[in-house]
């Protein structure tokens, strides 16, 4: 059995590169950029007036004056000119500064009257006027291939233009639920029966990632697994599996990996929850199996502390670390890595943490009660107040 920091790295080891693709805008969240995103012009593109009031050219004037207005300057309108610098132009926020004019008055500091507009102090040039490309210029990089697209990157992208966007391929998934005791949830189970809670759980977990993944159960029979994987296999990019791993008598999938020629990287991990997680990855398909053992806690921490690191490498992405404090005095008594459930607080911008009771990694409603799991090394005790690595699920 492996330590979960050489399990962890040998997942790693296996990050691909799935191409690239062109998706649109809305449809780009949460994408990882596949090329640099440039300014398209200057921004802003033109001398900006950022208040409503009166242009004019500061060297032609003085407090007390009182200037013909010759007419308005509105947003939207192509840029007008001053044809007298003594006199001045209404001009609204968003609107081009007239040719002639290097200032702008805000209307609550001018009193307009008879068509002039008489001001109390001077202005100073360059006052309320946001700088032709002064935020960026033409063909500077706004975003950096390899960044998340995030919503505020989505206003960039807008007004450079950009309706369809280059970003890095996600790993297309199908996600197989073994086990005679499992039921669709649109059924009522027997007494001996659950319904597949792992499947949807798992589905929701990749869907909060962008990946659109195909749902199959297959039974716990060699012959219908061995054929149901095989085609998988062939037509998804990873396998993730919760179920079928452990030492029972009808968990066959490692035997039939191994007998569809699946690439084993390891089985069984000295951790906890999550023990039984078989990882490997077919050669000739290049498609990575994630099978992670059934227990529903199990199944989901493995998610995080695996899965997501995983794509996060594929995707040239690096993978964020958190700190947390524990409010509860924390031991790990057992040769294995354990993962606990925390529930996590913000306190004065300190992450803090409770430990979360449950009944260990079959209790799936412990789930959610907490927001993320500490790892908690081997053989070790920590005070209150110690702080931990922190995987957060959401
Ligand atoms: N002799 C041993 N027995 C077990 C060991 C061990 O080391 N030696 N490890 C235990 C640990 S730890 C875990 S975790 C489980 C994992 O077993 P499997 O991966 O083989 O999973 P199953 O036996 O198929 O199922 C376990 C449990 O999870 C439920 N399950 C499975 N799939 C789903 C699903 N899609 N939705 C909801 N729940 C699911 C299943 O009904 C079982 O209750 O093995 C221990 N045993
Ligand atoms: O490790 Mo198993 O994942 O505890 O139940």
């Amino acid at each position: 059995m492996i330590s979960y920091t050489e399990a962890h790295k040998k997942v790693i080891e296996t990050a691909m590169d799935f191409g690239e693709t062109q998706v649109h805008i809305m449809d780009s969240i949460g994408c990882v950029l596949a090329e640099d995103i440039l300014a398209d012009r200057d921004f802003p593109p033109f001398n900006r007036s950022t208040k409503d009031g009166i242009a004019v050219n500061s060297k032609y004037i003085k407090e007390n004056d009182s200037l013909k207005i010759e007419g308005i300057c509105a947003a939207g309108d192509p840029q007008k000119e001053l044809k007298d610098f003594a006199n001045c132009l209404e001009i609204m926020t968003g609107a081009v500064l007239p040719d002639n004019c290097d200032a702008v008055i805000m209307y609550e500091e001018v009193d307009i009257e008879n068509g002039k507009a008489r001001i109390s102090s001077s202005p100073i040039p360059g006052q309320n006027i946001h700088k032709k490309g002064s935020d960026q210029q033409k063909d500077e990089v706004l975003l950096k291939k390899g960044e998340p697209i995030s919503s505020q990157n989505i206003g960039v992208l807008a007004t450079v233009g950009k309706e369809r966007i280059s970003v890095k391929k996600l790993p297309k998934v199908a996600i197989i639920s073994t086990g005679n005791e499992l039921v669709p949830i649109d059924k009522v189970p027997e007494i001996h029966q659950i319904r597949t809670s792992n499947s949807y759980s798992l589905q929701a977990l990749l869907r909060q990632l962008n990946i659109e993944s195909e749902l199959m159960h297959i039974p716990d029979e060699k012959d219908i697994l061995e054929k149901r994987i095989l085609t998988a296999l062939k037509n998804f990019d990873v396998l993730v599996l919760s179920g079928g791993v452990s030492k029972g008598k009808y968990d066959y999938l490692p035997e039939i990996f191994e007998k569809l020629s699946v690439q084993k990287k390891f089985h069984r991990v000295a951790q906890q929850p999550g023990k039984p997680f078989w990882f490997g990855m077919h050669r000739d398909y290049e498609t990575h199996i994630f099978a992670f053992p059934g227990n529903p806690v199990s199944t989901y921490v493995n998610f995080h502390i695996y899965f997501n690191d995983w794509l996060d490498a594929c995707m040239s992405a690096s993978s964020k670390n958190y700190e947390i404090r524990m409010n509860d005095e924390v031991e790990n008594s057992t040769d294995l890595t354990k993962f606990l459930l925390v529930s996590a607080n913000h306190e004065k911008a300190v992450l803090t943490g409770n430990l979360v009771n449950g009944n260990g990694s079959g209790d799936l409603v412990s789930l959610s009660k907490a927001s993320g799991v500490i790892k908690v090394e081997p053989q070790s005790a920590f005070k209150t107040g110690s702080a931990f690595s922190y995987v957060p699920f959401r």
